[in-house]
Order: structure tokens, then C-alpha cells, then sequence
């Protein structure tokens, strides 16, 4: 990791749901961690579990989400309670997120050089004073200039991302999230994509990351610290190499042992997949959210886990409590 300490991105109790005819959805409800400069977290977890709803919410509350609680500091301010034209500020200057579906993220009827241009305006620059800069950051992503004068449907699926990769960092961010970047792109792509992101990093392009993914094993590549995510809250904040050695938190070790190890012969050693899914977030009530699925599971968690502070690691769930919870 580069550099220590300064936190960057605190979030606290972050409680972001979905309005629905029926209730509400709890995807993020009650989510508290932070982001050192520098640094690259991981945010992992099955699918459904509230990943993209932290990460689009940090950048953009859109209904039916909304917001219930919490903060998220970000350069002193609370960006959670920004009003639309302060928001339009920070967002690609402080904070950026290259979004899930990023191929489908360019307005179709402009070149390319059209969207950047729009979105220097908005920030009080413009794409010819820029032209250098934007030409470099095409040659990290590998990308030719002649991109420029093309309209996001004459680029693949790869060049589209890569091309969002530069449009999200071009004012360099302090925090870039990553939502899903590496899953629909085979080994060595993904390789690839996370080498650019290094770069980006190494010059210093953007500040810190928050990577999206399902897979544990993308996150061994790239994160300094992992936060593991179920049903909309926190089962552990851990360093990565805490995760893979010594994973505190029951749904950590499950999700480990459904990876694929290399040299395991699998006609011999069955892998094992977690049983049952994950509740449905609608009107959820108390207690520990993984408790239906875990195999320590007792009566203790009927009740709400804290988060309790285990040598510097966090972890919800009442097999660590020992008095020190925070
Ligand atoms: N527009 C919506 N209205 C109601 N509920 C929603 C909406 N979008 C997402 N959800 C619910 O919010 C929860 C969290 O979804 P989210 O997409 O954040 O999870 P995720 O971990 O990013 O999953 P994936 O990797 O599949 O995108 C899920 O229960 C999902 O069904």
C-alpha cells in the first residue's frame, strides 16, 4: 500500500433503501467504513447484497433510493446531504464511480469528444485546453486517438469501458469506485484492467479506490483491504491478506471455500458453495442476516450483531464478542 493513514472517504451508519409498494428495501442499513489515501478496498459479496447501491448512492441518490441515515465524509462535507448543484461539483472532481453497465453509459448521439467536452464545461474547463491530458490518459488504457471522433457505438464492449475508465478519472478523483468492472471480461482482460487501474493509481490519477466485485479472487490481485458485505450490512473489514489467511467472519470462510484453489484436483475434493440465499431485504427485521445460512448460528443471534474491534479488524457477528464492541 502507498503511503499511510489520512482517511479520505468516512462512512458512518450508512443507511441508503428503495421505496417500494410494499415497504422498504434495506440494502444499505447501518454500513460504517473508510478509505485511507491510497488505498484500494474491496467491496465484496454475493450478488443482491447492496454493493452497487453503496456505490451509485456515494455518487448519485437516484429514486427509489433513498436515503435514511448515516453520513459520508468526503473532504469535511457530509455528501449525503449535498444539494444537486454541490453534488455536481464534487462528482468526478472528488468522487467518481466507473458504474456497472459502463458500456452503456455514453450518450449514444455524440462522438466521444462531444461527452468529454460537455463534461469539462461543467466544471469550468473544456476538451481543446485538455487535449494533451486526455490524449495520455487514452495511451494508458490503450486507446488510440482516433477514438476521439467515434461515437460510443463504433467502440467494442472493452474500448467502451476503458473509455469510461478515462472519462471517470479525468479530473482526478480522489476516490474512483470501480462497480463490476473486471466481471464480464475474461482472465486476461481482467489482468489488464487492473494493471491500468494500478497505473492510474501509480500517477497518482485518482487518490484511492473502492473496487466492486463477487469475486474474491479479483480482489487477491488488486485490494489492500477487503469489506465484506451480506444483506445490506458489514460482516467484516479486514487487510486482504487477513481475508485469504485467516478469514474472521463465518460467511468470509464460506465464501473462500466456494473459490476454486489452484493445484486441488476437484474430480477428488468437492467445492463447496454456501447453502440457501441470502434473506430478502424488504422489511427485514432484527438479528444477525446471515444466521438462516451459518453453521455457528445460536440464540444470541436473534439479536442485532455489533461490530466488534478484533485487532484492528472488524467483524459483525456474536462469536467475537468479548466486551470490546464498537
Ligand atoms: N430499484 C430497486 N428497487 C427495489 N429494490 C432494489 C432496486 N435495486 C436494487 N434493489 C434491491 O436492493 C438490494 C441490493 O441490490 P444491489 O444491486 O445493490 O446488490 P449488489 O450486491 O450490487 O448485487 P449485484 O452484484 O447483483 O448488482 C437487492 O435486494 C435488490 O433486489
Amino acid at each position: 500500500m502507498i503511503g499511510v493513514a489520512e482517511v479520505v472517504l468516512n462512512v458512518k451508519d450508512l443507511k441508503i433503501y428503495y421505496r417500494t409498494l410494499y415497504g422498504y428495501v434495506k440494502a444499505v442499513d447501518g454500513v460504517s467504513f473508510d478509505i485511507k489515501r491510497g488505498e484500494i478496498l474491496g467491496i465484496a459479496g454475493e450478488s443482491g447484497c447492496g454493493k452497487s447501491t453503496l456505490g451509485n448512492g456515494l455518487i448519485l441518490l437516484k429514486p427509489p433510493m433513498k436515503y435514511m441515515g448515516g453520513e459520508a465524509i468526503l473532504d469535511g462535507k457530509n455528501i449525503m446531504t449535498l444539494s444537486p448543484r454541490e453534488l455536481r461539483k464534487i462528482r468526478y472532481e472528488k468522487i467518481s464511480i466507473i458504474p456497472q453497465y459502463a458500456m452503456d453509459a455514453m450518450n449514444p448521439t455524440k462522438k466521444i469528444k462531444q461527452i468529454i467536452d460537455d463534461l469539462l464545461h461543467e466544471h469550468g474547463e473544456s476538451f481543446e485546453r485538455k487535449r494533451d491530458l486526455i490524449e495520455e490518459r487514452l495511451e494508458i488504457v490503450n486507446l488510440g486517438k482516433k477514438v476521439l471522433n467515434m461515437y460510443p457505438i463504433e467502440l467494442s464492449g472493452g474500448m467502451k469501458q476503458r473509455m469510461v475508465m478515462v472519462i471517470s478519472t479525468l479530473m482526478n478523483p480522489d476516490v474512483l469506485i470501480a462497480d463490476e468492472i473486471t466481471s464480464a471480461l475474461d482472465v486476461s482482460s481482467q489482468r489488464s484492467v487492473i494493471q491500468m487501474l494500478y497505473e492510474m493509481r501509480e500517477r497518482k490519477i485518482m487518490g484511492s479506490l473502492a473496487f466492486i466485485t463477487h469475486d474474491l479472487s479479483v480482489l487477491y490481485q488488486i485490494a489492500d483491504k477487503v469489506m465484506v458485505l451480506y444483506a445490506g450490512r458489514v460482516a467484516e473489514i479486514s487487510p486482504m491478506e487477513n481475508i485469504v489467511k485467516e478469514p474472521l467472519h463465518p460467511y468470509t470462510k464460506m465464501l473462500l471455500s466456494s473459490l476454486p484453489k489452484i493445484g486441488v484436483r476437484y474430480s477428488q475434493t468437492k467445492l463447496k458453495g454456501i447453502p440457501g440465499y441470502p434473506p430478502s431485504l424488504l422489511n427485514i427485521g432484527p438479528g444477525c442476516r446471515f444466521r438462516d445460512r451459518c453453521p455457528y448460528a445460536f440464540e444470541k443471534c436473534e439479536q442485532d450483531p455489533p461490530v466488534f474491534d478484533v485487532d484492528g479488524r472488524k467483524v459483525s457477528c456474536w462469536l467475537f464478542e468479548r466486551g470490546d464492541a464498537n
